[in-house]
């Protein structure tokens, strides 16, 4: 039997309504999704299963998949993984972000070039040695996608933790604490100049990149920990736009 019109078991998608796309902009958030596709052209919905919805839209008249992961890494890389097997081989993960120092700002964008691993997906596809490193050409898009829009960015290394409460070292008022392994952290990775925590990329970097694609990120920052420690939600909707921007920018030069 032919697999061409195969349906991959997470995604709902196959390779007929992709029509040969092979780039992909890939936010956590399904409900980012259609407002993502909203800056392409002719954009459409594709499918929705669990975390994972998805559309597709066009730059010069070239497709693009908008698809969901979800939140953290093992979502994410079944993300990857059956984008991948439908030939997708170019990822931009569109995200939101918790800035760390102090200099950056709600609404500024934050360009990896790099992830530290706090997760543990990412060890499913190369060992401790292997760095999550953003792919050069898209992370040279994403830089001159955020030059042409009107948003301050930083490019730098984040820190990918697979918990959004002890491994960004929150303290709230329903637990005054993190386990004592996890006290200290974030001052060290503020020390090493990390720039900010969010939860994806370093499974996406080590994933794509130990399997030959490309993959780069832009995330948006909706709070900066060294004054709060909760994003606002209505802001979170405004500032994630700016990462949009940056990334549709980053679409048009990887395009051409
Ligand atoms: O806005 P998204 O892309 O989901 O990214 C960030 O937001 C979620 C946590 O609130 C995590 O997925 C984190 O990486
Ligand atoms: O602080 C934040 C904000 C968004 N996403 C994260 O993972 N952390």
């Amino acid at each position: 039997m032919s697999n061409i019109q195969a349906t991959v078991f997470h995604l709902g998608l196959n390779k007929e309504v992709l029509e040969g796309a092979k780039i992909a902009l890939i936010p956590g958030d399904p409900g980012r999704v259609a407002k993502m596709a909203s800056y392409l052209d002719n954009p459409k919905p594709l499918a929705s299963n669990r975390e994972y919805n998805s559309y597709l839209g066009y730059i010069n008249n070239v497709p693009v998949v908008v698809c969901s992961t979800g939140i953290g890494g093992p979502s994410t890389s079944i993300a990857v993984e059956e984008l991948a097997q439908l030939g997708v081989d170019t990822f931009i993960r569109v995200g939101t972000t918790g800035a760390i120092q102090e200099h950056i700002n709600i609404g500024d964008v934050i360009i990896a070039t790099g992830c530290v691993r706090l997760d543990g997906a990412s060890y499913h596809f190369a060992p401790e040695a292997y760095p999550a490193v953003a792919n050069y050409d898209v992370l040279h898009a994403l830089v001159e996608g955020a030059k042409k829009s009107d948003v301050t960015y930083y490019t730098g290394i984040t820190a990918s933790s697979d918990t959004f409460y002890p491994g960004q070292e929150r303290y709230d008022t329903f637990r005054q604490d993190v386990p004592k392994h996890m006290q200290g952290k974030m001052a060290l990775w503020q020390q090493l100049h990390v720039l900010n925590f969010e939860m994806e990329g370093a499974t996406l970097f080590t994933q794509a990149a130990s399997l030959g694609l490309r993959a780069g990120m832009v995330a948006g920052v909706i709070v900066n920990r060294t004054k709060n420690e909760t994003p606002d939600e209505k802001q979170a909707k405004i500032v994630e736009d700016n990462g949009i921007k940056v990334a549709v920018e980053a679409l048009k030069t990887l395009i051409g």
